[in-house]
């Protein structure tokens, strides 16, 4: 479980990207996060790998206190949590398979990592994550000769290999077209179904985070507005999330999820 207290998040002196953030996500949910650009969105995702300190509250992962992790202890727990980015982050100048065994290198053994030699069994892990992102016949193709689309599988495949828990995605179909943005949602939908990593993505696509996600987190200037079923999502709570509060609208309007 992710557990939010009271989070704040300042970035300088004066950039309250959160404030008081007050949050649980249980294992194995698909919540998207959605606000205007600027509402701090990623700023909300990137505090949970530690990417981002959080400047005041508890942020705990798991039962872990994030803000308490030291050196090595973050690089343990951060295994334990894949993020994927808008840019798909990859070695572009060789295979895909190589791409998902470099994932490996921070486990492996000195001489290993001297030698680049990968036993069976980190391959077999790495042919296993392609297998499950539908790309395995792409294994050794290098990665510049791939779709945009396929190349975000690879970054999926890479994350997936090291077996999270918790998927973070920042933007993740954000330089793909609706074909293959579709695609790579449905990748994320069958992982966090069949293999049970819970999903926290920060996307602009509104209509695509109703359609996949369970759960809808609204932020509007660093502050959760908006958190309930996607079901339960209307033109007006978007309004709310996008526009700001009109006069005389209650907690009533906006539903059981709203915080007004
Ligand atoms: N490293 C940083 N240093 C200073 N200010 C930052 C930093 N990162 C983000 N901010 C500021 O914090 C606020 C929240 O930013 P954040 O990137 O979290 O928003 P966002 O909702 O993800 O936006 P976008 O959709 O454009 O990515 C913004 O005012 C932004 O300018």
């Amino acid at each position: 479980m992710i557990e939010f207290i009271n989070v704040d998040k300042t970035y300088g002196k004066s950039v309250k990207a959160l404030q008081q953030i007050n949050l649980k996500i249980e294992k194995g949910e698909f919540v998207a996060v959605i606000g205007l650009s600027g509402a701090g969105k990623s700023t909300l995702i990137r505090c949970i790998n530690r990417m981002h300190d959080i400047t005041s509250g508890s942020l705990v992962v798991d039962g872990i206190e994030v803000g308490e992790l030291r050196g090595k202890e973050i690089r343990k727990f951060r295994r334990r949590i894949g993020m994927i980015f808008q840019s798909f982050h990859l070695v572009t100048r060789t295979t895909v398979f190589k791409n998902v065994l470099v994932s490996f290198v921070p486990e492996l053994p000195f001489w290993r990592k001297v030698t680049g030699i990968f036993s069976k069994e980190w391959k077999l892990k790495a042919l296993t994550a392609l297998d499950q992102v539908g790309i395995l016949d792409k294994a050794y193709v290098r990665v510049d000769q791939l779709s945009g689309g396929q190349q975000q599988r690879v970054a999926l495949a890479r994350t997936l290999a090291q077996n999270p828990d918790i998927l973070l995605a920042d933007e993740p179909i954000a330089s793909l077209d609706p074909v293959t943005s579709k695609q790579v949602m449905d990748d994320f939908k069958r992982i966090n179904q069949q293999m049970d990593i819970s999903v926290i993505m920060n996307i602009h696509h509104v209509e695509v985070a109703l359609e996949y996600a369970e759960r809808i987190i609204g932020v509007r200037e660093g502050q959760i507005v908006y958190d309930g079923p996607s079901q339960e999502v209307t033109d007006e709570i978007l309004d709310y999330i996008y526009k700001g509060r009109k006069e005389g609208m209650t907690a009533e309007v906006y539903g059981e999820g709203a915080y007004v």
